[in-house]
């Protein structure tokens, strides 16, 4: 993972902070088992089964940017392993799409990270130009450009630009809180005593 979220993973930056980062509908997911990112968005919008505006995002977005694209949850492969060695080529940091994606084994082996909300084979058109830097709808939150965007196998979440700073503070501070739990907890204290819950059902008599 990249140093944007200082290596945290999706689910520390949305309990670090759960007021303020949002998270994208469990329908967009990685594309490939352990795929991650993390970097700031570079927003686009296009026509869901026309791929031009990809085309145009990975000449566009600056280098360390997550491509966050808005494709109406269009079921197509708008996006695949060409698209893929030309964004790293750009140091495009990965691909956030409401839409379809193709050539997923040839990205596992690119390391390109993408999620996406379906893998298909279907081709696109390549006719209509992208908007770029407005703000987008992507996995059902809006996304504006410059939010940290933060994925890894458990989905994808939102950081808003202002709240970045306080937010890693935040997860940093958890990452060492959980650190000691799961010392304590190593050496035989339960989850129940160590955050003091109190089980409202009487289990006394289950065994
Ligand atoms: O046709 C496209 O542009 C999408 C694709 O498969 C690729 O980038 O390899
Ligand atoms: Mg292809």
């Amino acid at each position: 993972m990249s140093d944007a979220a200082r290596g945290h993973s999706a689910a520390t930056v949305y309990e670090a902070s759960p007021s303020s980062v949002r998270v994208c509908d469990p329908g967009l997911r990685a594309v490939w088992a352990g795929a991650r990112l993390a970097g700031p968005a570079f927003t686009v919008r296009g026509i869901g089964g026309d791929n031009l505006a990809l085309h145009q995002a990975v000449a566009l977005a600056p280098a360390g940017g997550v491509l966050v694209v808005d494709l109406q949850q269009a079921a197509h492969g708008h996006w695949g392993e060409i698209l893929a060695v030309a964004a790293q080529q750009r140091g495009i940091v990965g691909l956030v799409v409401d839409g379809g994606v193709r050539d997923v084994t040839e990205m596992a082996t690119l390391s390109f990270p993408v999620f996406a909300r379906h893998v298909t084979v279907l081709g696109t058109g390549k006719d209509h130009p992208g908007r770029f830097g407005a703000a987008v709808r992507v996995g059902g939150t809006v996304i504006h450009a410059g939010d940290l965007i933060v994925g890894d196998g458990d989905g994808v979440v939102v950081v808003p630009a202002g709240t970045v700073t306080d937010t890693l503070e935040r997860a940093d501070a958890r990452v060492a809180a959980e650190r000691q739990a799961l010392a304590a907890i190593r050496a035989g204290t339960t989850t129940l005593d160590y955050y003091r819950l109190t089980p409202s059902t009487d289990t006394t008599g289950m065994r």
